[in-house]
């Protein structure tokens, strides 16, 4: 079997991958903040961890293989852009405004990531919302959470608010290798007077009645978002599992604190054995991010004529433990390489094993300019002819394909009807309603749907969509494009 190796943040070394439990290795990488489109640089972690999952996949087994990456549908940006909304006249309730932005912003997340072939998350191979959850859906998961730290005296509660006691947890600052005292004198630590000291974080805090808020026994509030990712990967992964990754950005504070919240709740368990760490996207020498106003979306590119295959092959240019560039030059490069690679495999067949050198690149820490100067190199051997073409060209496909590149057309194409997005379009409308007691919104949705073949049935807790005999893919799509 081949023996993956990566570096781990937490020790600093790059180390054999060995899997708790073979037959379910466990994956968890934290996902966007939904309240708007995923800029470029929020797409580099979901191609290099949908790298890393392709090959776990490909050693273990699809069956074998868990991937959770979460939504944060609760958080103080996402409550400040509806209340910003909501002051510009949008009419409707925070609550619907927060609910319709955030099923909006998951349906665009899940476009954008499509078009780059990443594959959706999955648990042990089974593709469902369970793999992507939100974190709304696990408050009573973190307020058990808390109420363990709290009676293991690692947190406290004042004034409405749940602290984490950061001096309570010995191995604070391993994972970014600070002191307490430095991170206190380098960090901008929110100081406040219910907090023991300056360092202690947010478990919880209270939501007045303008806010969304769930009841608790600290009273009506809202949690913080670090033990969202705790919550969240032990409900789905257990109390420990193999890998958790996210960008550099979140190595202090979100992963050391999600550290100390997952193993002072659970100190007989590891949580994440190895913690991977993708570098930054920049613009001019700066991480690209929302706060700094340097972006541009994957959709932006896209709506230029950019193909997703094409931005995935400039991410996979740069090795994921450097700082990288977007350029035009790159952009060239990709779509001049692509070209003509699919015009070399031309119609080869499926299934073939990717070559072993391709493989052994990507085990080697997801070496992917590595295993691209392979591709490469086996592209010039077939152009340079030899007897048998068709076993090469073969091997090639499946080679580019085990990095995402060279998707079959149907791949690309929507498989069968898609109809995540109208799902989520008619529960966000229902819960508006709900709360304006006006349903003529919904009932105009749902008249569509059922004129364009598809079944709705409503439940207690969601909203699901069916393709029925006389599904008509074509009124789907002008729905969708409909405000
Ligand atoms: N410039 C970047 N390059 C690479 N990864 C990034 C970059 N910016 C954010 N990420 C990653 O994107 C993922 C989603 O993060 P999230 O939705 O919280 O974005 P964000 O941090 O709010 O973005 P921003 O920093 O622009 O506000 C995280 O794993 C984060 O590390
Ligand atoms: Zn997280």
């Amino acid at each position: 079997m081949v023996e993956i190796r990566l570096t781990n943040t937490l020790t600093r070394r790059k180390e054999p991958l060995v899997p708790l439990d073979p037959r379910n290795l466990r994956l968890y990488l934290c996902g966007p903040t939904v309240y708007d489109r995923a800029h470029l640089g929020n797409a580099r972690p979901v191609v290099v961890f949908d790298v890393l999952y392709r090959l776990l996949r490909h050693v273990y087994g699809a069956q074998h293989v868990s991937y959770v990456r979460n939504f944060t549908d609760v958080d103080d940006k996402i409550n400040a852009s509806a209340l910003a909304r909501q002051a510009a006249g949008a009419p409707g309730t925070l609550e619907s405004l927060i609910a319709e932005r955030t099923a909006e912003t998951i349906g665009w997340y899940h476009a954008d990531m499509d078009a780059l072939s990443a594959l959706r998350p999955s648990i042990r191979g089974e593709v469902s919302d369970r793999a992507e959850p939100r974190a709304t859906a696990y408050i009573p998961q973190m307020i058990a959470m808390i109420e363990t730290l709290v009676a293991q005296g690692h947190a406290y509660a004042a004034q409405g608010h749940v602290l984490f006691e950061v001096r309570s947890c010995p191995g604070y600052g391993r994972l970014s290798g600070r002191s307490i005292d430095d991170m206190i004198a380098g960090a901008r630590v929110e100081v406040a007077p219910f907090k023991r000291d300056p360092m202690d974080f947010v478990l919880w805090k209270p939501s007045d009645a303008s806010l969304p808020g769930w009841d608790s026994p600290w009273g009506r509030g809202r949690p913080g978002w670090h033990i969202e990712c705790s919550a969240m990967s032990e409900a789905l992964l257990g109390q420990s599992f193999d890998i958790h990754g996210g960008g550099i950005d979140l190595q202090f504070p979100h992963h050391e604190n999600e550290i100390a919240q997952s193993c002072c709740a659970h100190p007989q368990a590891g949580f994440a054995s190895i913690w991977l760490h993708n570098e930054m996207l920049q613009v001019e020498g700066r991480k690209m991010s929302k706060s700094l106003g340097n972006f541009f979306t994957v959709r932006d590119l896209l709506d230029q004529g950019i193909a997703g295959e094409v931005i995935r092959y400039v991410f996979l240019m740069t090795h994921y433990r450097k700082p990288m560039d977007w350029t035009a030059d790159k952009v060239r490069e990709a779509e001049a390489t692509l070209r003509r690679w699919r015009a070399l495999a031309g119609d080869a067949g499926d299934g073939a094993a990717p070559d072993a050198g391709l493989v052994e690149a990507l085990a080697d820490d997801l070496n992917t300019p590595g295993a691209l100067a392979r591709l490469h190199q086996m592209a010039r051997e077939i152009a340079g002819g030899g007897g048998t073409g068709d076993g090469r060209r073969a091997v090639f496909l499946s080679s580019a394909r085990a990095l995402g590149l060279l998707a079959a057309q149907a791949d690309q194409a929507p498989r069968g009807p898609d109809l995540s997005e109208l799902r989520d379009r008619l529960q966000a409308l229902r819960i508006a309603a709900k709360a304006s007691k006006d349903f003529s919104d919904v009932d105009a949705l749902k008249a569509r749907l059922a004129a364009a073949g598809v079944a709705v049935r409503m439940t207690a807790d969601g909203v699901e969509l069916t393709a029925g005999a006389g599904f008509d893919p074509a009124a789907i799509l002008r729905l969708e494009q409909q405000p």
